[in-house]
């Protein structure tokens, strides 16, 4: 699966510890971030990330293509809701594409949990069956 981090300046530390908790199932997954958060990770663990440009300068809206795309399985960001963000419209259209193409997103670390229980147990199947599928439409 792919799968995308992100994480506001406050919830980085959260985030970080919880890649270290699940590095065992992360690592066998393709994964993305935007660069502040991804760095943090990569320094913290042996996680290999698939770095994109920092949340405010573009890395939002470069997950955001993605999404568009139908190439993310899953986007854990870890939103601070206490504290203004000079690119607040990348946000919103982040979280917009995630609702648009019915991908699963956390945005806290106990809806982040739940889902990577669900990662662990190949819940996410679903989402082959969905890529497959439309992998026939573009041929046909
Ligand atoms: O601002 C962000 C998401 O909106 C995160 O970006 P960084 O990971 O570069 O700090």
């Amino acid at each position: 699966m792919n799968i995308a981090f992100i994480a506001h300046d406050k919830k980085k530390d959260d985030l970080v510890r919880f890649t270290m908790a699940y590095e065992n199932v992360l690592k066998d997954h393709q994964l993305f971030s935007t660069g502040t958060t991804g760095q943090r990770i990569m320094k913290e663990t042996s996680l290999d990330i698939h770095l994109f440009k920092s949340g405010p300068l573009g890395g939002d809206q470069q997950i955001g293509a993605l999404v568009a795309e139908n190439s993310m399985d899953l986007v854990l960001f870890f939103k601070d809701p206490l504290t203004a963000q000079p690119h607040e419209p990348d946000i919103t259209a982040l979280i917009r594409l995630c609702d648009v193409y019915s991908i699963p997103l956390a945005t806290n670390m106990a809806t982040a949990e739940i889902l990577l229980s669900g990662l662990k147990r190949g819940e996410f199947q679903w989402r082959e069956i969905i890529k497959r599928q439309e992998g026939n439409q573009n041929e046909s």
